[in-house]
């Protein structure tokens, strides 16, 4: 692991960091911020997982976590939102390749290569934070923002003994009813639907998939919701599987990091009360 930087702020350290990744065959970036703490303390991690465009360095930037993080005691981390890089395929549009990995293990050519988020964030990545970071594995919260929202929730539903919280801002929520998704699924994992259903929360819960709770918000006036997020689909799925549900729809907010920013102290309490 190599350090790309490394700043004080608030009470603690945010870093970003870059390792060579065996899963996705290609240098993986990442961020980390640690609180301030006692020589041998292991503090709560919280993976917030970004959304189409972004890299490490999106939330990082314009997320505002690290105030209350550090007062909370929360490790946060953000990954890269796909591997990057010569040799690695790309696509012309924004929703495919390179920065729009959906976190999904693909299996179609040319992206299954490379293309295997999902493992990444559900494997390795873990191991390597769990090595050189001060984190209590046991108390591990996900969180994330449009297709970092929807895989927050596949994540948090497909690991529930892993994951002790889950939430987020705007989420695709059913990624197999929806262009980005079915666009993503259908080149990453091909056209047969059934495969797809790993990768979608309301399908997910559909199939028996179960989690604790949810909390959820939503730009009223976010220029994505009604075609690509679809929050209704996830509070009609979660009241028939009675899990608990808190959707706030937020007037007057879109689907940009203002929105994300001015409620993260929200969901980083609510993480901070579960882990
Ligand atoms: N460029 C696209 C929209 C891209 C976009 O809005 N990306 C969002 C996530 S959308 C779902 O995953 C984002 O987080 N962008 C990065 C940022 O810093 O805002 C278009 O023009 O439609």
């Amino acid at each position: 692991m190599e350090s790309i930087s490394s700043s004080r702020s608030f009470a603690g350290i945010q870093g970003a960091y870059s390792h060579a990744s065996t899963v996705t065959g290609t240098d993986m970036s990442f961020a980390v911020y640690v609180p301030d703490h006692e020589a041998g303390a292991k503090m709560p991690v919280l993976w917030f997982l970004s959304g189409l465009t972004c890299t490490h360095a999106n939330v990082m930037e314009k997320g505002e976590y690290r105030r209350l993080a550090s007062e909370l005691g929360l490790v946060v981390v953000a990954p890269d939102t796909s591997p990057r890089g010569e040799g690695v395929p790309d696509d012309s549009s924004y929703d495919l390749g390179q920065g729009a990995g959906f976190y999904v293990d693909a299996t179609e050519e040319p992206w299954a290569d490379h293309f295997q988020m999902r493992s990444y964030i559900e494997e390795e990545l873990p191991a390597l934070i769990a090595e050189q970071f001060p984190v209590d594995m046991s108390r591990q919260g996900i969180f994330g923002h449009s297709m970092g929202g929807h895989g927050a929730l596949t994540m948090a539903l497909r690991n529930p003994d892993r994951f002790k919280s889950a939430s987020a801002f705007a989420p695709i929520v059913a990624p197999s009813d929806c262009p980005w998704g079915k666009k993503a699924l259908g080149r990453y994992l091909g056209e047969n639907k059934a495969v797809w259903r790993d990768y979608d929360a309301c399908a997910l819960i559909e199939d028996g998939a179960r989690f604790p709770e949810f909390l959820v918000d939503q730009g009223a006036a976010d220029n994505f919701m009604e075609e690509q997020l679809k929050p209704h689909l996830l509070a009609e799925i979660c009241e028939k599987a009675s899990i608990p549900l808190t959707l706030n729809l937020r007037d007057g907010f879109d689907h940009s990091y203002y929105f994300i920013s001015t409620f993260m102290d929200d969901h980083l309490r609510w993480h901070a009360a579960r882990l």
